[in-house]
């Protein structure tokens, strides 16, 4: 594939929004082109009318350059479209026509779509090119002129059409914008196997969570849970399948928390909730129900006769203990389930784990 070619695509794929909104465009200006054919057929300005024709099938073509990836083709069909149309418009019916309101469009689209540098230079061209047109319309007469009401009327759907277009595709821009700005922040938030928080995630909400605790105690629990024998799991029947039992425990795990609670993968086949206002009873009953519950879970669609458990580690957090140091009293008590034959609950000592060595965990 020839080197330009190949540019063009790459660029074609950054910024797939601008292109999006560049087809939209494409459409919105045919069907107006539509309507300015029949307007000017029905004012008897035939020239224009074809002109509208000739408007049409450009946006026709440079819609389907924008389809197969064409961009830097179809991006210049519509400049050329637009900057024509406004000119011929403008020469044959008068400035009056507001014709040249659509050259206005071109300002976000160029900021938009070019590196800055270039994009300051076409709009000084395309300022040049507005002023020339002005100060040309002062001494030259409108070549086919239509009545005065029709030009009032050609101007006020100019403007109209200019308005709209503005304001949808604006809208239609934070719409986008916004969108992807969600995008980002979830991908910045969740693990993107299971869906679920991911570790840096839970760090940051846990230490929010904290702040609070240390200035109003309560009970705050941390349950950290431990899939046993997984690599068994992955080695004997595959990475894939490892996958699935991940996303199905995750999505057990999700539905058993409460509206307070939070869920989060916290290692590979490692997982962390977060329990505020939940004393050690509770903890514990609330791990035993998700231990039994993981156990109960029906595989026979991914693999008959699977069987999956996990160990569960509880802490509760300690006056003015720090995060990582509860979380390492969680995995020391979770280890010991292990310790322990696996399937397991066991609940961390208070004090258990030294705070400087903690840190080394998180
Ligand atoms: N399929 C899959 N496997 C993963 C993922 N992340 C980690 N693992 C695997 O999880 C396994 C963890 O194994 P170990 O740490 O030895 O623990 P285990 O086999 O569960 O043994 P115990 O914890 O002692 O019961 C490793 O084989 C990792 O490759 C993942 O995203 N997908």
């Amino acid at each position: 594939m020839p080197d330009k070619n190949k540019a063009d695509i790459h660029r074609s794929e950054q910024r797939p929004e601008f292109w999006d909104l560049s087809m939209r465009c494409c459409q919105l200006a045919g069907a107006v082109d539509i309507c300015f054919f029949l307007i000017f057929l029905w004012l008897g300005s035939p020239i224009l009318a074809w002109v509208n024709v000739i408007s049409v099938a450009m946006y026709v073509y440079a819609y389907q350059a924008f389809r197969r990836r064409r961009n830097y083709l179809a991006v210049m069909l519509i400049r050329i479209e637009v900057l024509v149309h406004a000119a011929l418009g403008t020469l044959l019916i008068g400035w009056d026509s507001g014709f040249h309101y659509f050259l206005l469009m071109f300002i976000p689209a160029l900021f938009a779509s070019m590196h800055r540098r270039s994009a300051w230079i076409f709009a000084i061209c395309l300022w040049a090119y507005y002023v020339g047109m002005y100060v040309l319309m002062w001494f030259v007469e409108p070549l086919q002129p239509i009545a005065p009401k029709a030009l009032l009327y050609v101007n006020i759907f100019n403007f109209t059409v200019v308005f709209l277009m503005f304001a949808y595709l604006t809208m239609y821009y934070v719409v986008t914008v916004t969108r992807a700005h969600r995008r980002l922040a979830r991908m910045a938030t969740t693990d993107p196997l299971t869906g679920l928080f991911n570790r840096r995630h839970m760090v940051a909400l846990t230490e929010k969570l904290l702040a609070r605790e240390h200035r109003e105690p309560g009970n705050l629990s941390l349950m950290l849970m431990d899939l046993d024998h997984f690599k068994e799991i992955n080695d004997q029947h595959g990475h894939e399948l490892g996958d699935r039992v991940l996303e199905r425990v995750a999505e057990l795990l999700h539905t058993q928390g409460r509206e307070q609670d939070f869920v989060g993968r916290w290692g590979g086949e490692e997982f962390l909730l977060v329990m505020p206002e939940t004393d050690p009873i509770q903890a514990v009953a609330a791990a035993e129900r998700i231990r039994a519950a993981v156990q109960a879970l029906d595989w026979s669609d991914l693999q008959p006769g699977l069987q999956v458990t996990l160990c569960v580690g509880i802490s509760q957090l300690d006056e003015q203990e720090s995060f990582s140091s509860a979380i390492a009293r969680a995995d020391r008590a979770l280890y010991r389930g292990k310790a322990q034959g696996r399937n397991r609950v066991e609940q961390a000592v208070s004090g258990e784990v030294d705070p400087a060595q903690a840190d080394l965990l998180t």
